[in-house]
C-alpha cells in the first residue's frame, strides 16, 4: 500500500512548520526528517534543550505510548535502556524486578536508568526468571510497547542459559552437560579445546548425582539439576489435586530414569579463558553449588546467633545467591558501611562448608574474625587467620580461613609456615570463597589467587563496581554476575548508612600562586598540582571548616593523595597525619585518640585512608586534593563517613567538602570524580564563598609576606615531594585524564544550607530515621528458616537412601 499524503500545512506537532512549507509529504517522508532530528547526530540540539530529552530522543521514535502510559512507571526504549519514574504508585514493585533484570545506571531522585545486558539477563535467568516472564513483567510497566528487537534480544541472551555448568570435583574443573552433543561443539572451539587437561582422553559419562529437590515457596515444583524454578500462576495453584497427583507421578517416574551427565576436564588455570570463551559463544556457564548433597566436604557447624538480625536488603542479596536450593558464583554491592560482612557471614551459614575469605589487609581480616565471633555460634578454634603476623590454620576438617590477597598471591621464597599454611589452602575443595573489596584487586593477582584456591562457590563483596581501567568485566569471569546492588539513598533515607550533604568548595587562587601555576610548564607537572593544593585560599577554606565542624562536635578527616601537602596541612593547624610512611603503632595511637580524644578532632590521612582503616567515629571529610578524576576513590572516601555512629541522631548529617583551586585542572577532574555519586542521587552543592570567612583573624596567610613564603617553599619542593603517594597494591595508576568526561549535577548553595541552617535540610530529613529502621527490621527468621529447612530436607532425604 502506497504511503499516505500528509498535508503540508498540518504538520506533526513535533516538527517546526516552516520545514514543511511548499510541499507534501508522505509519511516515509516524514518519518525520514523526524528520524534525522531525533538522530544521534542532532542529540547537540537535544543536550541544548534540556538534560534529559536526549536519553529519548533516538529511541522514542518508532514506538507508540499506550493509551494508560500515565499509569505506568517506565519506558523500555530501543537499545535496552529503561528509565523509571520514581513518584510512580508502581515504582517499588518494578524497582524490585529491574534489579533483578537490568543493570543499574543512574539513580537520581525523580527518574532512575537501568541497562538490560547480556549480563544482566543471564544472572536474571540464573536466579529463576524466564524470557517470558522478563518480556510480559516489561511490557506491564512499559509506557511504550516494548520493541522486536528488546524482545528478541530477551529471547537471545536467555536461550543458551544452564546447558552446561563448570564444577568442581576433587580440587579439578570440569565443563558438565547432559547434553554430550554440545560438549563436542565446545570442544570444537579452539581456545575450549586448548584448555582441556588431558587432550586424549574422551568424554567422561557417569551417573548424574541426585541432586536435592526443595520446595521453594512460590515456585512450580522443586528445583533439580538443570532446572530453572518456575514461579507459579494463581491457576496452578488451583489445579484440581488429580492433576496435581498425575504431575507427581510423572516427577517420580523421571526421578527413576537414571540421568547421565558427560564432562571433560579443563587445566584449571584456563578456567577464567573457557568461562570467557563460553559466554562468547553464546554457550554462558552455570557456576552452582549444590551445597546440600555435597557429601564430599564435611559439614561446618556454623549459624547466626539469635540476635542477628539480618535487614531487608542484605535478605534480598542473599536471596540471589541462594536458590534453587544451590549457591550461586557472582557478586553483591551494597555501599560501605551497610553491612557487607554480615551478609557474608550469613552466606557462610548457608553453606555450612569450610569457608576462605580474602581480604585486602591485615586489619581487615582480623575485623573478619571478630564479626564472624560477634554475628555467628563458630567455635573460636574454627576460625583461623593467616597474615604475615598470624600464620594459623584450623584444627578440624572444616573451618574459616581468614587471609589477604597478598598472603596468596606473594610469590618468592617464603617462609616455612607460611608455605605449610599455602599447601593446606590448594590442597583442600573449599566450599565457599568470598572476595571481599573485590573491585580493588587487581585482575592478575585476582586470577592467581582464584588458581589457588578450589571452591565450589565465590562471593564478590564491594561498595562499587567501578574501577577507572576497565578491567571491571573480568570480575564476571573471575567471580560471576553481579547478583545485587543496592539504592545508596533509598538506604540513608531508611537510616542503614549515614545521610551525607556533599559539596564542591571552589577556593581562588591567590594572585602569586595562580601566576606561578600559569607559568609552570607542563599541564600534569607534579608543581602544578601542589601550587592548586597548597594554594592558601584553599588552605584558609579548610582552616574555617575545620573550625566550624570542630564547634558542631565534628570529627574530621582531612584527605590529600599528596603527602608533602598533607604534613605542611596538618602541621600548620597541628593535628596529626597518617600516610605510608607512618610506622603501625603510630597509625594506632593517632587513631584511639582521634577516636577517644576530644581534643583530636581531626586527622589528616593520605590515600592509605581510602581503605585501608576503620573509622567509625569520622563524620566530616574534607578533600584536599584527589587522584584526578577517580570516581571510584571519591565514593570510598565518602564511605568513610557513612558508616558516622551519629547516623541515627534525628536530623544529622554527614558531611563531604571537596576542596577545588578555581580555574585549574582541579574543576574538571572533581567533575568527573563526582559522577558515580552523582548517579547514587548525591547532589553536589557548589559553595563559592564561605560566608565570614574574611571576618576570621585567627586565620592562616592572611598577610602578602606569609603567602609568598609559602610560595617559596613550594617552588623550592622537590619534584619527589610533589609527587603522588605510591602505595603497594594500589591501582590507580593510569592517567586518568584523557579518559572522557562526563557532566555531573550542580546546584548553588552555601554552608548553612548544607548544615541545616536554613531549615530545608531539617525539613527534608526531618523524620526520626530510628522509626524507619525499626519498621524495617530484621528478617532473619524467613532466609536462615529456608537455608536451614533445605539442609535438613538434603539430610532427610539422605538417611533415606534417597
Ligand atoms: N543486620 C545488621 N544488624 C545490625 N548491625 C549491622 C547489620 N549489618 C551491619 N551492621 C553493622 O553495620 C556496621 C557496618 O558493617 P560492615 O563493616 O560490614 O559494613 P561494610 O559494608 O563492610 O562497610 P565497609 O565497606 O566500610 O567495610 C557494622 O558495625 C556492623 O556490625
Amino acid at each position: 500500500m502506497p504511503p499516505k499524503k500528509r498535508k503540508a500545512d498540518a504538520p506533526p506537532q513535533e516538527l517546526d512548520g516552516e520545514e514543511w512549507a511548499g510541499g507534501e509529504l508522505s509519511d516515509e517522508d516524514t518519518f525520514k526528517k523526524l528520524e534525522d532530528k531525533f538522530s544521534l547526530a542532532n542529540q547537540k540540539t537535544f543536550r541544548e534543550i534540556d538534560g534529559a530529552s536526549r536519553l529519548f530522543a533516538h529511541d522514542q521514535i518508532e514506538q507508540a505510548l499506550k493509551p494508560d502510559h500515565a499509569s505506568r512507571p517506565m519506558w523500555v526504549v530501543e537499545d535496552g535502556k529503561i528509565i523509571l519514574e520514581s513518584f510512580s504508585p508502581l515504582f517499588a514493585e518494578a524497582q524490585d524486578f529491574l534489579i533483578n533484570i537490568a543493570e543499574p545506571i543512574s539513580r537520581v531522585s525523580r527518574m532512575h536508568e537501568y541497562s538490560l545486558t547480556a549480563h544482566s539477563l543471564f544472572a536474571a535467568v540464573s536466579v529463576g526468571h524466564t524470557p517470558d516472564e522478563i518480556i510480559n513483567r516489561l511490557e506491564k510497566y512499559s509506557k511504550v510497547i516494548l520493541t522486536a528487537s528488546v524482545v528478541n534480544f530477551i529471547k537471545k541472551s536467555s536461550a543458551a542459559y544452564g546447558k552446561a555448568k563448570i564444577v568442581l570435583k576433587k580440587t579439578l574443573s570440569y565443563i558438565e552437560s547432559d547434553d554430550p552433543a554440545l560438549l563436542r561443539r565446545l570442544l570444537q572451539d579452539p581456545v575450549i579445546s586448548s584448555s582441556v587437561a588431558d587432550q586424549n582422553a574422551t568424554l567422561i559419562t557417569e551417573a548424574a548425582p541426585k541432586l536435592g529437590k526443595m520446595m521453594i515457596p512460590g515456585t512450580k515444583m522443586a528445583a533439580g539439576a538443570n532446572q530453572v524454578a518456575q514461579p507459579v500462576s494463581t491457576e496452578e495453584v488451583t489445579k484440581a489435586p488429580d492433576d496435581m497427583i498425575a504431575a507427581l507421578r510423572e516427577d517420580d517416574e523421571e526421578e527413576e530414569e537414571e540421568v547421565q551427565v558427560h564432562s571433560f576436564q579443563i587445566r584449571s588455570e584456563a578456567r577464567e579463558a573457557v568461562i570467557k570463551q563460553c559466554w562468547e559463544i553464546g554457550y554462558p556457564l552455570t557456576q552452582e553449588y549444590d551445597f546440600n548433597n555435597d557429601t564430599e566436604n564435611p559439614n561446618l557447624d556454623i549459624d547466626l546467633k539469635p540476635h542477628a538480625q539480618i535487614r531487608y536488603y542484605q535478605e534480598k542479596a542473599l536471596s540471589k545467591m541462594f536458590s534453587n536450593s544451590r549457591a550461586r558464583s557472582g557478586v553483591i554491592v551494597l555501599p560501605c558501611g551497610a553491612g557487607k560482612t554480615l551478609v557474608g557471614i550469613t552466606a557462610a551459614c548457608g553453606v555450612k562448608k569450610s569457608c576462605i575469605v580474602l581480604c585486602n589487609s591485615t586489619m581487615s581480616a582480623l575485623q573478619w574474625r571478630s564479626e564472624f565471633l560477634k554475628w555467628s555460634n563458630i567455635n573460636s578454634e574454627d576460625i583461623a587467620v593467616l597474615t604475615s603476623m598470624e600464620k594459623n590454620v584450623f584444627p578440624h576438617s572444616a573451618g574459616i580461613l581468614i587471609t589477604t590477597y597478598h598472603m596468596l598471591a606473594a610469590s618468592g621464597k617464603r617462609a616455612h609456615d607460611t608455605d605449610k599454611a599455602l599447601n593446606f589452602i590448594k590442597g583442600r575443595e573449599w566450599g565457599l570463597l568470598i572476595a571481599d573489596e573485590v573491585h580493588i584487586i587487581p585482575a592478575a593477582m585476582f586470577k592467581k589467587v582464584t588458581y589457588a584456591v578450589a571452591s565450589h562457590c565465590k562471593l564478590g563483596l564491594t561498595a562499587t563496581l567501578l574501577r577507572e581501567d576497565d578491567k571491571i568485566g573480568t570480575l564476571n569471569f573471575l567471580v560471576g554476575p553481579k547478583l545485587y546492588e543496592a539504592n545508596w539513598q533509598e538506604l540513608s533515607q531508611q537510616g542503614h548508612i549515614a545521610k551525607v550533604q556533599c559539596a564542591e568548595v571552589w577556593c581562588r587562587m591567590t594572585p602569586e600562586f595562580y601566576k606561578e601555576w600559569l607559568d609552570t610548564a607542563g599541564a600534569n607537572s607534579p608543581k602544578k598540582q601542589l601550587l592548586a593544593v597548597l594554594n592558601p585560599y584553599k588552605f584558609q577554606a579548610c582552616q574555617f571548616l575545620i573550625n566550624y565542624h570542630a564547634q558542631r562536635g565534628d570529627k574530621i578527616i582531612v584527605f590529600s593523595d599528596n603527602v608533602y601537602a598533607l604534613e605542611k596541612y596538618g602541621k600548620k593547624i597541628g593535628m596529626p597525619f597518617i600516610s605510608g610512611n607512618t610506622s603501625q603503632e603510630e597509625r594506632l595511637v593517632i587513631l584511639e585518640n582521634f577516636q577517644h580524644n576530644d581534643k583530636i578532632h581531626t586527622i589528616f590521612l593520605s590515600k592509605i585512608g581510602d581503605t585501608s582503616l576503620d573509622l567509625p567515629e569520622a563524620t566530616c571529610l574534607i578533600q584536599i586534593s584527589s587522584h584526578y578524576g577517580s570516581r571510584r576513590q571519591e565514593a570510598q572516601r565518602l564511605g568513610r563517613i557513612l558508616r558516622a555512629k551519629r547516623r541515627n541522631d534525628e536530623g544529622f548529617n554527614a558531611f563531604f567538602y571537596s576542596l577545588v583551586s578555581k580555574d585549574t585542572d582541579e574543576m574538571q577532574y572533581a567533575a568527573r570524580r563526582q559522577t558515580f555519586l552523582v548517579d547514587q542521587g548525591y547532589a553536589f552543592k557548589i559553595i563559592t564563598k564561605l560566608e565570614g570567612i574574611e571576618d576570621r583573624e585567627d586565620l592562616f596567610f592572611r598577610s602578602l609576606e606569609d603567602r609568598k613564603e609559602l610560595l617559596t617553599e613550594v617552588c623550592l619542593a622537590k619534584e619527589s615531594d610533589a609527587a603522588e603517594e605510591r602505595i603497594a597494591g594500589d591501582s590507580f595508576s593510569t592517567n586518568l585524564k584523557k579518559r572522557r568526561k562526563k557532566g555531573a549535577r550542580r546546584a548553588a548553595g552555601t554552608l548553612a544550607d548544607l548544615s541545616g541552617g536554613t531549615g530545608m535540610s531539617y525539613i527534608e530529613y526531618g523524620k526520626n530515621p530510628n522509626h524507619q529502621v525499626k519498621k524495617n527490621k530484621g528478617i532473619k527468621s524467613g532466609f536462615l528458616r529456608k537455608l536451614n529447612s533445605s539442609h535438613t530436607n538434603a539430610k532427610k532425604r539422605r538417611a533415606a537412601g534417597d
